[in-house]
């Protein structure tokens, strides 16, 4: 049996694709429409309170294309704060309007291919990379992916030493693109359909584009990588979340 890599997790990750419901917000009658976006805005401030505080973090986007209109990207400490939140906005007259769309489960994860020596949970970098703050980059991408099991192009099966040059390769990729995009790498084995949730974070959309294209040609992911959907859209805040919504 392959040595498996050994993983620190972080905070708990929600994405939560949804769809507004656009006849019924149109057919909404005005004061309805003002609650619910009241609702909307003390959630939003409640959540920029929570990162505030440092027990979490929640960013919000705008999806371009009919898979989703928005996303509320959630991280916190527990599952059960994940789900608290996810039902205290389903109860809202706002949700009523929305309708979902996709939804990933998953946990900030990060594995010890490239790792460095001593009690990483004593390192504060390493900390605050399991509990991060969401960069409030102008664009989000996010797709879930797997490692190929296939035949004789099987990941699991790999020596450590092999996945680990392979992991370092990426690596080097990716750090061609530090200060361009932010990766936020979320593992969800025995929580999702996939094993991993890629979440990206750029103020140039084409960065995605030139990132994911170059790390095709890198074995890692032309060779074990397989993908899901993919989610790319724009920064929101209350007031254009606000500018969203109007008629
Ligand atoms: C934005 C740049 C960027 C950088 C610097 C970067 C670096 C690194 C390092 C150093 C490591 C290993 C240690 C750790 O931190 O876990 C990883 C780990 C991982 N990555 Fe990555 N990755 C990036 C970006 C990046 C992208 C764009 C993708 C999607 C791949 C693609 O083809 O679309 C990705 C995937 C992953 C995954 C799924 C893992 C976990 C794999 C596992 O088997 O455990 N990643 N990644």
């Amino acid at each position: 049996m392959s040595e498996a890599a050994q993983t620190l997790e972080g905070w708990y990750a929600l994405h939560d694709f949804r769809a507004i419901d656009w006849q019924a917000w149109r057919e909404a009658d005005d004061d309805v429409r003002a609650h619910a976006l009241d609702e909307l805005s003390g959630f939003l401030r409640e959540w920029a309170q929570t990162e505030e505080n440092k027990q979490g973090s929640t960013a919000v986007y705008s999806i371009v294309g009919q898979k989703a209109d928005f996303v509320f990207m959630h991280l916190r400490e527990t599952l059960e704060e994940l789900n608290d939140m996810e039902t205290a906005f389903n109860k809202t007259l706002f949700a009523g309007f929305t309708k979902p769309a996709y939804s990933y489960v998953s946990v900030v994860e990060l594995s010890n291919y490239m790792g460095g020596s001593g009690d990483p949970m004593e390192n504060p970098e390493v900390v605050a990379r399991l509990k991060p703050i969401l960069p409030k980059a102008s664009h989000i991408c996010f797709y879930p992916m797997n490692k190929r099991r296939e035949g004789s192009d099987n990941w699991y099966m790999l020596g450590m030493e092999e996945r680990r040059a392979m992991m370092r390769s990426h690596g080097m990729i990716g750090r061609k693109y530090a200060g361009k995009v932010k990766q936020i790498i979320t593992g969800s084995v025995g929580f999702d359909n996939w094993e991993w949730g890629v979440t990206l974070f750029a103020d140039d959309p084409l960065q995605f584009k030139k990132l994911v294209y170059e790390m095709r040609f890198d074995e890692v992911s032309a060779r074990y990588g397989d993908f899901g959907d993919f989610y790319v859209g724009n920064l929101l805040d209350e007031s254009k979340f606000a500018a969203m919504l109007k008629l």
